[in-house]
């Protein structure tokens, strides 16, 4: 047998679970600034006032997650009188399904699914939060799912003028948006307004030195020395740069690791990583696609299948195809295709032509979209 086979019992991984992108990295460099400012932001709450509210705001894989869950972690072991609860708006994004995770977090389970009306929740929490004396720290994670119709400022009513309701009860937010042109201040209105004036916390793009040195540091914990060699590193950390997120390097390196361990290498080699990132950069897509409903799955794959004719299509065109054999409105229409274009799917632009006419192009190979959707 030759000597660089790898036995099937042999790993390349040191440490697997470093290279899952959920993963909360030990070292997590770079973002001090941020979380000295976070930390500031919740200081009342560990003295039982109301944390001030903050939004956390950058582009995706910068490390806003990242930051609320050490954060949490920190408030977790110092404190039990300042409850963190963590939501991710892409899977929670309804008022109710928010308090849902609220009640389960200090309850220990969900609320029963049917008949159960959102004010009988709510009351539940406060009786809580009352008896146990407790503060709460909400983050709402990927809040750019709340922007549709208005489901934003239902939740942050709720949240923050709950007080009015049930006394004492003291709830501060931590807003994370990674949409870059979303502008908040402008989607909430005038009631909320007066209750959250947030402090902004940006959290910039990392630099080409720094994507080296956090994907360096998870190829030294996650893999055995020797698999990856410096030259390749530098091909990693490249198509990081290109995708413009730090997810696709993590997912780029466990795939390339997976492949090399496949062929019974004991080193990944340059076809692993060009291979794994015809895998990885749709990575984005893989999870998006999977987030849509219905209507919304459906607009997506009419519109990937006239992508294969027409790389700019007309937002009406598209609505009356569409409405040919689904009966639906307009604005409904319309606010499914706002909600794709803030998913990074299509780009939608508006074009000075006979009136204003709305342009969508599809912002993925259209059989891969058509792919992930089926
Ligand atoms: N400074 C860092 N050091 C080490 N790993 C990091 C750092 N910043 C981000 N990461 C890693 O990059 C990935 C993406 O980070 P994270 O989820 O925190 O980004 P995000 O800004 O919340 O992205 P999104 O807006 O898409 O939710 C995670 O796997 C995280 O572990």
């Amino acid at each position: 047998m030759k000597k660089n086979l790898l036995m099937w019992d042999e790993t390349l991984f040191r440490d697997p679970e470093v290279l899952e992108i959920d993963y909360v990295p030990e070292q997590f460099e770079f973002r001090d600034d941020q979380m000295r400012e976070l930390a500031f932001q919740i200081k009342p709450g560990l003295r039982g006032g109301r944390p001030m509210n903050s939004v956390c705001k950058g582009l995706p894989g910068t490390g806003k997650t990242t930051s609320i869950r050490k954060l949490f972690q920190e408030i977790e072991e110092t404190t039990k009188k300042l409850v963190p609860v963590y939501i991710n708006c892409q899977i929670d994004n309804t008022k109710f399904a928010i308090i849902s995770q609220i009640y389960k977090k200090l309850i220990g389970h969900l609320p029963p699914s049917s008949g159960t009306s959102f004010k009988q929740v709510f009351d539940a929490v406060a009786r809580h939060i009352a008896k146990e004396e407790i503060v709460l720290l909400v983050a709402l994670d990927d809040a750019n799912y709340l922007l549709y119709e208005n489901e934003i400022n239902k939740v942050l009513y709720t949240l923050l003028r709950s007080h009015e309701t049930y006394e004492g009860t003291r709830i501060g937010v931590i807003v994370i948006i990674s949409d870059m042109d979303v502008d908040l201040s402008r989607a909430v209105d005038a009631r909320v307004a007066s209750v959250f004036r947030p402090t902004e916390i940006y959290f910039a793009p990392y630099g080409d030195a720094e994507v080296r040195e956090i994907m360096k540091a998870r190829v030294m914990q996650g893999l055995f020395s020797g698999v990856l060699s410096e030259e390749l590193l530098d091909l990693v950390v490249s198509q990081t740069l290109k995708s413009g997120d730090l997810r696709v390097g993590i997912d780029l390196l466990k795939r390339a690791t997976l492949s090399a361990e496949r062929a019974a290498r004991r080193s990944i080699e340059r076809d692993d990583i060009c291979g794994a990132y015809e895998i990885s950069k749709y990575l984005h897509l893989a999870f998006t696609t999977k987030t849509l409903k219905g209507e919304e799955r459906e607009i997506l794959k009419l519109i990937a299948e006239r992508s294969n004719k027409e790389h700019e299509m007309n937002a009406g065109d598209v609505y009356k195809s569409f409405k040919e054999n689904v009966p639906i409105g307009y604005t409904r229409f319309y606010e499914v295709v706002k909600k794709l274009d803030a998913m990074r799917l299509i780009n939608l632009q508006y074009r000075e032509g006979k009136g204003r006419t709305r342009i969508i192009t599809l912002r993925y190979d259209p059989a891969k979209v058509i792919e992930y959707l089926s």
